[in-house]
């Protein structure tokens, strides 16, 4: 594991960190969370995580649901979803149950992000409602991020990204339609996404690393909406990238 040094002047609430390989940074952000929601049950009696969908976190997911820790005691949900049934090939829900949800893991709670309405805007009032049942603190959040520079569903040049990212008036998730991705999507906000504990971003493959420069240098936060993690100065990021 090494520093990356992509930018001068980094935001000291976000670390980035390189790994030589897939494996070896799996295994520390497998042991940070796994250390991150124990003691969330240790402190509340429940801890609360939210993962990312694509195609990056499988690896990790199989590896947290090998984590010797009452799971019976945590609640999952996702940053965000496609608008599709948890059978589909592009759900997010999908990847979780199959990776995730199994081993020791399989005893957590699953709040899932679709509630099968027609679309994520006539479902998410329900959402909201559900979502009330998370903790005001999430104990960790998972973030990917797309070469476009998106996290969650905040997807650039989508034109609900200013009520996904704004603080006030507050809501928990929103219906997003990105511009070119698949599906309609239902994400967490921002303001839900930063009121945790501690976020990783989770990055994988060489193709992230000039993305994720750019994304660090001057810019707005439309452009890339990744911006909006790394600039806050409310929670602490751990930004991990593997080759
Ligand atoms: O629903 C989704 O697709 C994710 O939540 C999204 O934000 C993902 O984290 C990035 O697109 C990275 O995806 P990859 O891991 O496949 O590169």
């Amino acid at each position: 594991m090494s520093e990356l040094n992509l930018h001068p002047e980094l935001n000291p609430c976000v670390t980035l960190e390189a790994f030589a390989a897939r494996a070896g940074l799996e295994q520390q952000l497998c042991e940070r969370i796994s250390t991150l929601l124990s003691r969330g049950i240790a402190e509340r009696g429940s801890a609360a995580l939210v993962v990312s969908g694509g195609r990056t976190p499988a690896a990790l997911f199989q590896c947290l649901s090998r984590q010797p820790l009452d799971w019976s005691k945590v609640t999952i949900t996702l940053a965000d979803e496609r608008w599709v049934d948890n059978q589909h090939e592009d759900s997010n829900e999908r990847s979780v149950c199959e990776n995730l949800l199994q081993n020791d893991a399989a005893a957590a709670k699953f709040l899932s992000l679709y509630n099968g309405e027609q679309t994520p805007a006539a479902g998410q009032a329900a959402l909201e409602s559900r979502l009330a049942a998370l903790p005001r603190r999430i104990d960790a959040v998972i973030l990917g991020m797309g070469e476009d520079g998106h996290t969650a569903s905040f997807f650039p040049g989508a034109q609900e990204l200013g009520e996904a990212l704004a603080p006030e008036p507050y809501s928990a998730c929103t219906a997003v339609t990105p511009p070119e991705a698949p599906w309609p999507r239902m994400t967490l906000t921002l303001p839900r996404l930063l009121a945790s504990a501690q976020i990783f971003v989770h990055l994988c493959g060489d193709a992230k690393l000039p993305v994720l420069e750019q994304a660090l240098a001057p810019g707005e936060v439309e452009a890339m909406p990744i911006r909006s993690v790394l600039r806050q100065s409310e929670t602490p990021v751990a930004v991990y990238w593997a080759p």
